[in-house]
């Protein structure tokens, strides 16, 4: 199935463009909200109410941008790893910090406080600034935009760290990991692996206090991916359905959904699974009044699991996993499984071509690509999962997928089904 957008002509492209930016333009003004813009204080969110109209102007103008670009344009376009370069040396040197809000600094002081010559100075921040990052206000005088102001939040400095130093590495490798070893679902034949002298994520992150660290901002930039924010843990799920339940979070690394849950869903109580390391000192940042409500347990992903429980609830865990491995956390689980207990996945059903906005769409792929390159993990669609659950176990039976408006991020709802009879 084709994307329906590529279908539409330029001029058709440009009357969706124009009557979709009037009736956005029309709600912000009703709800009092500023018209977008790279002004330094421009909200970094428009209101939520107005997103299908923001998606219908973002796949609008890239389609007829894109429409209009040379083939090689286009190529240079998507495959302009320089990019990074710019943003890489903005974000190291702490360009951003550097500037007064609603203030200049001149490429000279930049130059000062960097050690950096003013030439070479002004090649990265021209280049950035050809991107909306930063701005020239006079010769040679430079101020924000709300993309440079952005980045002065430190772990959205601290991601971009990740991906220049970590990400990006690895990610010129990922072909060569797939021609070395086609098909493979080892997380030790990744193009991770191959940048990193033989070591896996899980090797480098155990063994490494300074790359753990940026691994963690890393995952910390995620909750900027619109559905991503663990605020929205209790929005994605009718939580109150599962009554006085006892939760085992697997892989529920230092308990961030357990307690967020926790927070909001007083009768639940959360039993947080995770490594060892991962979860040492966890205990700590349970607020008070749900000490209790909060417990941490080290259990790897693979060894039976041993607590029983009416509901196991694994958050972002599977799509880490080959399917070869995501079969084996399944059946780790059956040990403890009784008829009617629940398993809450949460993770992402792959939507097909053209099936949710581009803008989205792209991002979902190459998401899919960053699980290939760090573990040989991915994305699943619909029939994956299913499939995914029937290696597994039959009695593994999908009750029900939750996916809310504007994220990937649902829930699939598996009951342990001793009868087999088949998703509802
Ligand atoms: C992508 S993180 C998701 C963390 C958490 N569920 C969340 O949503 O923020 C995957 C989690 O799985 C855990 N994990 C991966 N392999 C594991 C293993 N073999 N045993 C136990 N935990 C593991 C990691 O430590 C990490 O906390």
């Amino acid at each position: 199935m084709a994307s329906p957008n590529t279908t539409a002509n330029i001029v058709e492209l440009a009357a969706q463009i124009s009557t979709a930016v009037a009736q956005l333009q029309e709600q912000l003004s009703a709800q009092g909200a500023p018209s977008p813009s790279f002004a330094e204080d421009s909200p970094e969110n428009f209101p939520p109410n107005v997103s299908h109209l923001k998606d219908t102007i973002l796949d609008a103008t890239a389609n007829l941008h894109e429409m209009l670009l040379d083939p090689l344009a286009l190529l240079f376009k998507f495959a302009s790893i320089s990019n990074l370069v710019s943003i890489d040396a903005i974000c190291r040197y702490k360009i951003p910090d550097m500037i007064p809000p609603g203030g200049q600094i001149s490429f000279e002081e930049i130059a000062e406080k960097t050690g950096l010559q003013k030439g070479v100075v002004r090649r990265f921040l021209r280049h950035a600034m050809a991107m909306h990052i930063l701005r020239e206000v006079e010769p040679e005088m430079v101020a924000h935009t709300s993309i440079s102001k952005f980045l002065t939040i430190p772990y959205i400095n601290g991601w971009v760290n990740f991906e220049s130093k970590d990400t990006w590495p690895a990610t010129t490798r990922v072909v060569d990991a797939i021609q070395k070893w086609p098909n493979s679902q080892e997380p030790n034949e990744t193009g991770f692996v191959l940048a990193n002298n033989g070591k896996t994520v899980q090797e480098v992150v155990t063994t490494d206090p300074e790359r753990a660290m940026r691994f963690g901002t890393g995952m910390q930039a995620i909750n900027h991916v619109p559905g991503y924010a663990i605020e929205k843990v209790s929005t994605v799920y009718d939580w109150t359905s599962l009554g006085d339940a006892r939760i085992v979070n697997v892989g529920g690394s230092r308990g961030q959904a357990a307690i967020e849950l926790a927070k909001n869903f007083g009768n639940i109580k959360l039993l947080v699974q995770d490594g060892a390391g991962m979860i040492q000192g966890a205990e700590s940042g349970v607020p008070e009044e749900l000490k209790g409500c909060v417990e941490f347990m080290p259990h790897t992903l693979f060894e039976p699991q041993t607590v029983e429980a009416p509901v196991y609830f694994f958050r972002m865990v599977f799509r880490g996993l080959g399917d070869k491995y995501a079969v084996e956390v399944l059946k780790a689980q059956i040990p403890v499984l009784r008829p009617g207990v629940k398993i809450l996945l949460q993770d992402v059903v792959m939507p097909e071509p053209g099936a949710i906005p581009l803008c989205r769409e792209r991002v979902a792929r190459a998401v899919d690509l960053a699980l290939e390159c760090f573990s040989n993990g991915r994305e699943r669609y619909l029939d994956e999962w299913k499939a995914l659950l029937a290696a597994a176990d039959k009695r593994f039976v999908l009750h029900k997928v939750y996916v809310p408006k504007d994220s990937l991020l649902g829930i699939l709802e598996v009951h342990w089904d001793e009868s087999g009879a088949g998703e509802v």
